[in-house]
C-alpha cells in the first residue's frame, strides 16, 4: 500500500520590491528580493484524495507575501522572513511548519558628482544576501542566514600539498596557485522560541552579516592558504567567534579552476595543479608563457572541486 511519507508545497520565485521614502531627507532607499513560501502540515488528504478544503493556495502565498512586505520592515531580512513564517503558523491551525527563503539582491547607491545619489543604484555583483526561516509549531523558529554567489579571486598566496597519492594520483605538488571561488556562507542561529525573540535580535543580524563578509574577505586575502579546507575552517572558527548567538557556521566552496585548452597539451594539464594550469605558448614563436612568465591562463566552468563543512559550538 503506497503512503505519502513527505508533503511539502509552496510559491517560489515570488519577486518583490519595496521602496522607503524619506520625504524630509529627499532620499529614497529600496530593497528588491526573492522569496520562496513553502507549507507542511495536514494537508494529506489533498494529494490523496483530491479533498482541497485545506489547501492554501499557493496564489494566497504570494499575495500574503505582498501584504506583509507593505505592512513591516523588509529589513533586515531575517526578521521578515521571521514575521512571513509566523504568519503561516499562526494564521492556519492545520499549518504545522512555514519555510520562508528570502534571497536580497543587491542594490547599491551610486555615486555621482562624488555624492550618493538620492534614489539611484546600481548591481554591483551577482553576490545574494539570503535568510531561510523555519516557523515550527512544536520547536519554534529557526533562522539560518547566509552570504551567497560572492566571487573572489587571488593570484597568489595559496598552495596544495601532501595530499594522499597512489596510482590514481596525477597531481602535482603546487606551492603557488590561483585560488577562486564562489563564496556560499552560512550561520544557524540559536532557535528562537517564538517571534519576540527574532525581534530583540533584530540589531544583531546586520552585524553578524558585516562580520561574516569581512571574516570571509580577510582571511581570504590575507591568509597563505595550505587548502580551501583549512582556508574555510579557520573563516567559521573567526565567524563563531564573533557571533557569539550564532550555533554553527558552513561553508560550501567551488574551487574555480584556471586550465590550459589545447589537446596537445593534455600531459601538462594532467601534471600541473587543476586550479593554475598554464597555456603553453611556446609552438607559436617561442612565446614564453609558462614557470615565472607564465602570464595567459584559461579559466575553466567545469569540472570543480566542492569543498564544505560545517563548524559547531
Ligand atoms: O584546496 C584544495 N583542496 C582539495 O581537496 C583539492 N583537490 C585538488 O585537486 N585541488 C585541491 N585544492
Amino acid at each position: 500500500m503506497p503512503q505519502l511519507s513527505a508533503a511539502q508545497y509552496g510559491k517560489d520565485n515570488i519577486r518583490v520590491y519595496k521602496v522607503h521614502r524619506d520625504e524630509k531627507a529627499g532620499t529614497q532607499d529600496v530593497v528588491e528580493m526573492t522569496v520562496c513560501v513553502l507549507l507542511q502540515g495536514e494537508i494529506e488528504t489533498s494529494y490523496t484524495e483530491a479533498d482541497n478544503h485545506n489547501v492554501v493556495a499557493t496564489d494566497t502565498m504570494k499575495q500574503t507575501t505582498y501584504i506583509i512586505a507593505k505592512q513591516h520592515p523588509v529589513n533586515p531580512p531575517e526578521l521578515f522572513a521571521s514575521i512571513l513564517a509566523d504568519h503561516f503558523t499562526a494564521t492556519y491551525p492545520h499549518i504545522h511548519i512555514a519555510s520562508v527563503k528570502v534571497k536580497q539582491h543587491r542594490w547599491t547607491r551610486m555615486t555621482v558628482d562624488g555624492q550618493p545619489h538620492p534614489h539611484s543604484f546600481m548591481r554591483d555583483g551577482s553576490e545574494t544576501r539570503n535568510v531561510e526561516a523555519v516557523s515550527s509549531k512544536a520547536d519554534g523558529l529557526y533562522v539560518r542566514s547566509a552570504i551567497a554567489g560572492l566571487l573572489v579571486l587571488k593570484s597568489t598566496g595559496s598552495a596544495f600539498h601532501g595530499f594522499y597519492r597512489n596510482e590514481y594520483t596525477s597531481l602535482a605538488e603546487v606551492q603557488d596557485r590561483i585560488l577562486s571561488t564562489e563564496v556560499d556562507c552560512g550561520w544557524k542561529w540559536n532557535t528562537f522560541k517564538t517571534l519576540k525573540d527574532v525581534e530583540s535580535t533584530v540589531p544583531k543580524f546586520d552585524e553578524a552579516w558585516k562580520n561574516a563578509r569581512q571574516i570571509t574577505l580577510e582571511l581570504f586575502a590575507k591568509e597563505e592558504s595550505p587548502s580551501v579546507q583549512n582556508t574555510m575552517y579557520k573563516m567559521c572558527e573567526e565567524i563563531l567567534k564573533l557571533v557569539p548567538e550564532v550555533k554553527a557556521v558552513d561553508y560550501s566552496l567551488p574551487n574555480k579552476h584556471y586550465f590550459e585548452i589545447g589537446e596537445q597539451h593534455r600531459t601538462r594539464l594532467r601534471s600541473l595543479d587543476c586550479a593554475d594550469i598554464l597555456v603553453d605558448l611556446s609552438w607559436h614563436k617561442g612565446l614564453k608563457n609558462t614557470g615565472k612568465d607564465a602570464e595567459v591562463y584559461a579559466p575553466q566552468s567545469d569540472p570543480n572541486g566542492l569543498i564544505q563543512c560545517t563548524v559547531s559550538r
